[in-house]
């Protein structure tokens, strides 16, 4: 029998009162991955993620975490999780958090606690232990609660949004860490707004929307998916693309906009008859222009807020 896998999830339907947050979604995600969740805003990814943890009630489907029930697994210390919200008490320092969390943890009878140094060491929070709660910035805050979801050395990790917070250089050590312990054979999912980081770290990639899987593979394959092109010039503002043939997606940064289309030929005749296309580039879609045409009630965007 092949080992169960980290993640298995079969109808997932979550409803808050009568609005469907998630809506029959099935993602089965094998030991080892790392996976990749995006979508707008209100897609449903963090909903999914608390329902892996146990944290709601589903309407209907099965969730089971590396073959147990979601409390029992998170009873069991398999399950580490970075939360939007995650709170940390305040008035306590770095490190009495950390002991508290690690000295009932061992109560629960997890498995075995993370060695102290290597854990420190891993979520990058040395130098941070003396540190009272309140004094955190924000990204500290996030490596602190890191620390805290690896205290189990969980092999399941879910980190919802974990570099919101992080400046470009604790972002690529966060990722450096993460990619270390996908070395190690833990499971990373992480729902995320950088299309960057999908693609550059996760083996996979989930694109969800109205609470559904609507692509499911790796960044290449979702890349290949959307087999258009993205055409970008400068152009005066507000100046409307949506009719132009080919085109799938728009999105602006300062005057340049940028054009997600299926037939480049046709996108680029027309373009051209209405006047020139200063500082014109064209080249294959990024993981973001592909997310975008996969999202078609969005076809006017801001480069960056896929959300
Ligand atoms: N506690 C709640 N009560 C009512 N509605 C909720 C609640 N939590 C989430 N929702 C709704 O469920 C839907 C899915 O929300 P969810 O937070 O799962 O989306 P998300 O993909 O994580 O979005 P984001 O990228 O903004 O974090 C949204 O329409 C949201 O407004």
């Amino acid at each position: 029998m092949p080992p169960a896998p980290a993640l298995e999830i079969r109808g997932l339907t979550v409803r808050y009162g009568d609005a469907v947050a998630v809506d029959d979604l099935d993602l089965t995600i094998p030991r080892g991955q790392t996976v990749a969740l995006l979508g707008p805003n209100g897609a449903g990814k963090s909903t999914t993620v608390n329902a892996v943890l146990g944290l709601l009630n589903p309407a209907a489907g099965d969730v089971r975490v590396l073959d147990r029930s979601p409390r029992d697994a998170v009873r069991a210390g398999s399950v580490g999780a970075m939360l939007q919200h995650g709170g940390l008490p305040s008035e306590t320092r770095v490190g009495e958090v950390l002991h508290l969390v690690r000295r009932s943890f061992g109560r629960a009878g997890g498995d075995g606690t993370w060695p102290l140094a290597d854990l420190v060491a891993t979520a990058g929070i040395d130098g941070l232990l003396d540190r009272p709660v309140d004094a955190l910035s924000g990204g500290q805050r996030q490596r602190v609660l890191l620390a805290l979801a690896l205290v189990g050395a969980p092999p399941l990790l879910l980190l919802d949004e974990p570099t919101s917070a992080m400046d470009v250089e604790a972002r690529r050590a966060f990722w450096t860490t993460m990619r270390g312990l996908a070395g190690r054979g833990h499971t990373v999912v992480f729902a995320t707004h950088h299309l960057d980081e999908a693609d550059a770290v996760a083996d996979r990639v989930v694109v969800v929307a109205g609470g559904r899987v609507v692509a499911d593979g790796t960044a290449a394959e979702i890349k290949a998916g959307a087999g258009g092109r993205t055409v970008s010039f400068t152009a005066a503002p507000g100046r409307r693309f949506d009719d132009v043939p080919g085109v799938t997606a728009v999105a602006w940064q300062g005057s340049t906009v940028r054009l997600a289309t299926t037939d480049a030929d046709a996108t680029l005749r027309t373009l051209l008859a209405d006047g020139g296309l200063p500082d014109l580039e064209v080249r294959g879609a990024s993981l973001e222009d592909a997310v975008l045409s996969l999202l078609p009630a969005r076809r006017q965007t801001t480069i960056g807020a896929i959300r």
